[in-house]
């Protein structure tokens, strides 16, 4: 198990004691929490060293997401840009300049021998393969850059919209909060999760699966057709890009029946295979084939890490101030946030 997720949760919880009783608003708890964990593991900063690439992300992500379907007339976005584009560009150099600083930094303490490599963490192996003997492996620094920005991204915002759809799931529908409480409480006692532990978890596997499913926080992905291709009745031309709607497959009655849209964990008792009535691409998350999440298993054992700490200390139930507003930019987030009440145990 990897401390540092623990250890940011703990951080996480620490600032709840002084608020029992209290409303707290879940998503941004998230945010802070999820920033944290890529932060420290994939980075090796803390939360504020990577805050201000994050609070550039989230900005870049609603003029992307706003600016999607809007199509570019061809030459002039080089003599006339508009104010999002100019902001984006901005927002762009912005990121570039801070990843390059935490590489510099990285690099200045090898030239000055207090460390003795760029280090194993995602940062680490990134600047190994930059800074690589061999030309053709060499990545060029706009690849380290991208590769930071989607990691950054990938890692943070999906999870924290899966913890704070859990949580809403839960408040709701105490009886299986309840029963997923139960279960942690068995299998940890009052003792920080392990890995071992969290592989038995299998209520809160359904409860987690049926959340991916009904909140899926990566509502659409888009695939480009590399040669023509036939599916069903459509001949798709190569070169065509076709977005895969992840969230309407997860809310097709033929494939889930007519209780589609009620939260019933229930239906992954027996596993995602039975399900699904072995269709595997009725259940498709972190997507599927060989560009599907790289870190799919670092974020569910992330959700039940934190959901069994939170479950072990607290009850929470749903505030009266919610209002129910998914709404996508980018990935799935509650519009105006998750509150609930809790109640310390
Ligand atoms: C609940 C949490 C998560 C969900 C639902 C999720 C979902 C997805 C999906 C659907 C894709 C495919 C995107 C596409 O093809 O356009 C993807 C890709 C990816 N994810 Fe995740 N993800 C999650 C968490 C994470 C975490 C924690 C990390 C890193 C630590 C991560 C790293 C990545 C990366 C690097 C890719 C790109 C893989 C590639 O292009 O080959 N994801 N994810």
């Amino acid at each position: 198990m990897n401390p540092a997720v623990i250890a940011s949760v703990e951080t996480m919880l620490e600032k709840w004691k002084g608020r029992e009783g209290e409303e707290i608003e879940v998503f941004n708890e998230f945010r802070l929490l999820t920033s944290e964990v890529i932060s420290r593991t994939a980075f090796g900063s803390n939360y504020l060293e990577g805050k201000k690439i994050f609070d550039m992300l989230t900005k870049l992500a609603i003029l992307v997401s706003r600016n999607y379907f809007k199509t570019p007339i061809p030459g002039i976005s080089k003599i006339w840009k508009t104010a999002d584009e100019i902001e984006s560009e901005k927002l762009a150099n912005g990121i570039h300049d801070c990843v390059m600083e935490m590489v510099k930094r990285r690099e200045k303490k090898v030239e000055t021998g207090e460390a003795d490599g760029f280090g194993n963490d995602f940062l680490g192996l990134l600047i190994n393969a930059y800074r690589d003997f061999d030309e053709k492996n060499r990545f060029s620094i706009e690849d380290l850059v991208d590769e930071c920005k989607t990691f950054y991204f990938a890692g943070q915002e999906t999870t924290n919209s899966l913890l704070a759809w859990t949580i809403l799931v839960l408040a709701i529908h105490t009886k299986w909060q309840e029963k997923t409480r139960q279960e942690v409480l068995e299998v940890f006692g009052d003792q920080n999760p392990n890995s071992e532990g969290i592989a038995k978890l299998k209520t809160m596997n359904m409860v987690v699966n049926e959340t991916l499913r009904l909140y899926s926080p990566v509502a659409a992905v888009i695939r480009k057709i590399k040669k023509e291709v036939r599916l069903g009745k459509l001949v798709l031309p190569a070169n065509l890009e076709i977005l895969i709607p992840i969230i309407a497959l997860h809310h097709d009655p033929q494939l889930w029946g007519d209780d589609v849209h009620l939260f019933k964990p229930e239906r992954f008792v027996e596993g995602i295979a039975s399900a699904t009535k072995y269709n595997s691409a009725a259940f498709i998350p972190f997507s599927m084939g060989p560009r599907s999440c790289v870190g799919m298993s670092f974020a569910t054992t992330e959700t039940k890490v934190a959901l069994s700490m939170i479950l072990q200390r607290y009850a929470f139930s749903l505030s009266p101030t919610y209002v129910h507003a998914p709404f996508p930019v980018i990935t799935l987030q509650p519009q105006h946030g998750i509150q609930v009440m809790l109640h310390p145990l």
